[in-house]
């Protein structure tokens, strides 16, 4: 089952605010219903972030297709619906490209964009499982932050899909989901895609990772990302910055699987990316409260970063933009 996709004249969506207890399919006709979908977090996750821009701008594209002033607005309200993962600007852009072409050929893109996510995710798993297998050995106990699998992207996701590639492969032995506050992508959702998948695993509170790693219990954390900028920090789920310490610490390779999509050699560091603020409200009602979405993990701090196309090896010096 696919996360999202153009079905009829619409995008379809799996509405992740339901889940675990509802598999519920929401329809999107119009470019509001889509936005707000994208910051109620129905649809999230960078990769399909990307894929939900673009078919963003394919809905746009119809409706305002005598309207050039009301399009740019669109377009430009669907780019914006979220600060952090680059892949939301990005595939909104790369449809947008294809307006003077009309509504045919913006469509075509946008499903070529979902298609290239598919693909990305499919190869991104093998290359990564055949890195934690290199630095694990033949059995690894792998502990996994937000949610990564196939609701992040379209199918199979990005480090969850190590993950499933890894117990496809015999090669796991242990997997601990942090539940990933204030929203619990990980306790929600990740949970809930093992439990499909038929992989064995537990959930941990975000704040004993670290804990869990000291006494031995992980050989290496895996994560995804929202952005890498151009000399390898990684923007992802607020509490990514406090499990890299922690693998740090503990001695445990730190990985992050992430499609060349979420790869802004742009963006020189973390310092230049706006962090989402997801305000006090998600939090708690009954005092005043930061509620910062993402963090940066500085590149020293990383292992390895692997897309679908190369494996950066920080730890030797190498960096996403030379
Ligand atoms: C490739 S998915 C990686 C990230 O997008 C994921 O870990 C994450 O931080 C998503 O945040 P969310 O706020 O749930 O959209």
């Amino acid at each position: 089952m696919r996360t999202i996709d153009w079905v009829d004249g619409a995008v379809e969506i799996i509405d992740q605010t339901a889940l675990p207890g509802d598999l519920r399919v929401l329809r999107l006709h119009t470019v509001g219903e889509l936005i707000a979908a994208i910051q109620s977090l129905a649809v999230r996750g960078a990769p399909a972030l990307g894929v939900a821009g673009a078919f963003g701008v394919a809905l746009a594209a119809r409706v305002h297709a005598d309207d050039p002033g009301a399009l740019r607005q669109a377009v430009q309200r669907i780019e914006t619906a979220r600060p952090t993962a680059v892949n939301l600007a990005r595939g909104a852009q790369r449809a947008a490209n294809l307006l003077p072409w009309g509504p045919d050929a913006v469509l075509a893109e946008a499903c070529a964009i979902r298609d290239e996510e598919i693909a990305a995710s499919q190869s991104m798993a093998f290359r990564g499982a055949d890195l934690v297998t290199e630095l694990c050995g033949p059995h690894a106990r792998l502990l996994t932050h937000c949610n990564t699998g196939g609701l992040c992207a379209v199918t199979i996701g990005t480090a969850l899909g190590v993950v499933g590639e890894l117990h496809r492969r015999g090669r796991l032995t242990g997997v601990i989901a942090s539940e990933t506050r204030p929203l619990l992508q990980g306790a929600r959702l990740t949970s809930w895609e093992l439990t499909q998948w038929g992989v064995p695993h537990r959930v941990a509170v975000d704040s004993a990772g670290p804990f869990l790693m000291a006494r031995g219990e992980v050989d290496a954390v895996i994560l995804g990302a929202d952005r890498i900028c151009a000399n390898g920090d990684v923007i992802n789920k607020i509490g990514s910055y406090a499990h890299a310490l922690g693998a740090r610490r503990a001695g445990i390779p730190f990985l992050v699987v992430a499609p060349e999509s979420t790869v802004d050699e742009a963006t020189p560091t973390g310092a230049h990316v706006e962090i989402e603020d997801r305000g006090a409200a998600e939090v708690t009602a009954w005092s005043d409260a930061v509620n910062p979405a993402f963090d940066v993990t500085p590149a020293d701090l990383v292992t390895a970063i692997v897309t679908d196309r190369r494996v950066i090896r920080l730890d030797r010096a190498e960096r996403p933009r030379p």
